[in-house]
């Protein structure tokens, strides 16, 4: 689907998750991209993950995924969709969100969901950003916008 404006679709597997999905927010603000936040488990709720995973590209450009523990969340939503799925581990247990992590990145071949760090959500909305680019050429400008600051930062 020809979309005329960025829309993103942020899934979480819990409301415990939504914390750590402000960082995405914040920068999806600053880009002006659209998103819509959901709270969906493969585990608990598989029905409906099913359902809007399959639908997702009628609407959605691309999708982050978060999800604690065992987190199947993105690689579930990634098997039902032809949609980009970017996947972030979510710190939410004693295992310090490395079950997160290796749940998310260690998908087999065939099924790609494009994993950023633990708790990483600032770089999970900034990769769906460079993503966009590839359709939305004004986010480009804004990236490189954001890059000068930041190392304005850095520098003084
Ligand atoms: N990993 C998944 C999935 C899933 O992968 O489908 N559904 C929920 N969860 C995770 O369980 C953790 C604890 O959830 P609760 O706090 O609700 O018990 C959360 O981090 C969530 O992402």
């Amino acid at each position: 689907m020809i979309l005329s404006k960025p829309k993103i679709a942020i899934v979480v597997g819990s409301k415990s998750d939504l914390q750590i999905i402000k960082g995405c927010e914040k920068i999806l603000n600053e880009f002006n991209v659209d998103y819509d936040l959901k709270v969906l488990s493969a585990h608990r709720t598989p029905v409906e993950t099913q359902q809007f995973a399959q639908n997702a590209d009628k609407v959605y450009d691309l999708i982050i995924a978060g999800a604690g523990k065992a987190a199947h969340l993105p690689g579930v939503i990634a098997s039902y969709t032809i949609l980009p799925v970017i996947g972030l581990p979510i710190k939410s247990s004693t295992l310090d969100g490395i079950d997160s992590l290796l749940s998310i990145v260690q998908m087999p071949k065939g099924i790609p969901v494009a994993t950023v760090a633990i708790d990483g959500a600032e770089n999970a909305a900034l990769l769906a950003c460079h993503i966009l680019t590839l359709k939305y050429p004004y986010i480009k400008e804004l990236l490189v916008n954001y890059r000068k600051r930041m190392a304005d930062e850095v520098l003084s």
